[in-house]
């Protein structure tokens, strides 16, 4: 089994239309296939504008009709997709919600994000996604050939513990479609990539929207991947377009040989417990 791994995060334009959301990101999707890519990455909020006052009205079952055309994008282009979010309804309640659809259009995971986005930062950003979303519950991974990989969405990112996780159960990669802001986005996106990748000696990408400076919300973009030296491997600034990035999973081996904190953790002094 190869160790190589093609990988597209797609920066994508979101807009008021749903409609044209979806039939972007079904584009996008095609066009990293014919470039090679098996594994294609789209960010959150990925048929909707970023925003509490529209989780509601956008919210769709899951599968709905987001879902369904990504599958069936996924399934005619032969690759693994990480539908970056959606809002999703069920029960009375929307969560924002990955799912992720392998090559023969079969649904893998589905992720509700964990830790909802309530910050206020004095001058900054004030947000309270709890106003409208309900949190997801649970840890989400799927294997690739190459690898398994770990979901959070965006703020789940902030929570070094749920990262240190999935790198416990076995992942390589850890995938977040994300919105940063204006606000924290300069000082905190890269910032907290590399510290979850070099803590946990993995690869980390990060999925944003494109930047819409008319928006009510301003995405900060830089879609990135960065590998478990902490290095940046590929990132891009605001536009909307793909990132293309090439993973060699025996680099995470040779990193966690070089400097061996697997081996060196202090169990009988710290330990991450996961309770659910
Ligand atoms: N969509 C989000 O969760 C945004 C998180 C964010 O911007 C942050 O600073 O954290």
């Amino acid at each position: 089994m190869s160790s190589k791994l093609r990988l597209a995060l797609v920066q994508l334009a979101v807009g008021k239309s749903k409609l044209d959301n979806v039939s972007r990101a079904v584009q996008k999707i095609k066009e990293a296939a014919s470039e090679g890519a098996q594994l294609v990455a789209l960010p959150e909020c990925f048929n909707c504008p970023y925003g509490t006052q529209y989780f509601a009205e956008y919210a769709e079952p899951v599968p709905g009709e987001s879902t369904e055309a990504i599958k069936e994008a996924a399934k005619e282009n032969g690759v693994y997709v990480v539908g970056g979010s959606v809002p999703e309804s069920e029960g009375g309640k929307v969560y924002n919600t990955c799912t992720v659809w392998g090559p023969k259009g079969d649904l893998l995971a589905k992720h509700r994000k964990v830790h909802l986005f309530d910050i206020n930062v004095e001058g900054g950003i004030c947000f309270r996604e709890s106003d409208v979303l309900s949190p997801g519950n649970s840890y989400t991974t799927f294997d690739l050939p190459q690898c398994k990989v770990g979901i959070g969405i965006c703020y789940d990112i902030r929570f070094a513990e749920m990262a240190q996780v999935y790198s416990k159960m076995g992942c390589k990669l850890l995938l977040y479609p994300g919105a940063f802001n204006m606000t924290t986005g300069p000082v905190h996106w890269e910032l907290l990539q590399k510290g979850r990748a070099l803590d946990n000696q993995v690869y980390v990408g990060t999925i944003s929207p494109a930047r819409d400076t008319s928006a009510t919300y301003i995405a900060w973009g830089h879609s990135t991947l960065v590998n478990p030296w902490a290095d940046v491997v590929a990132t891009t600034e605001h536009e909307e377009g793909i990132v293309y990035a090439d993973l060699d999973l025996d680099y995470v081996q040779k990193v966690r040989q070089m400097v061996p904190l697997g081996s060196q953790r202090r169990g009988d002094m710290y330990e991450v417990v996961t309770k659910k």
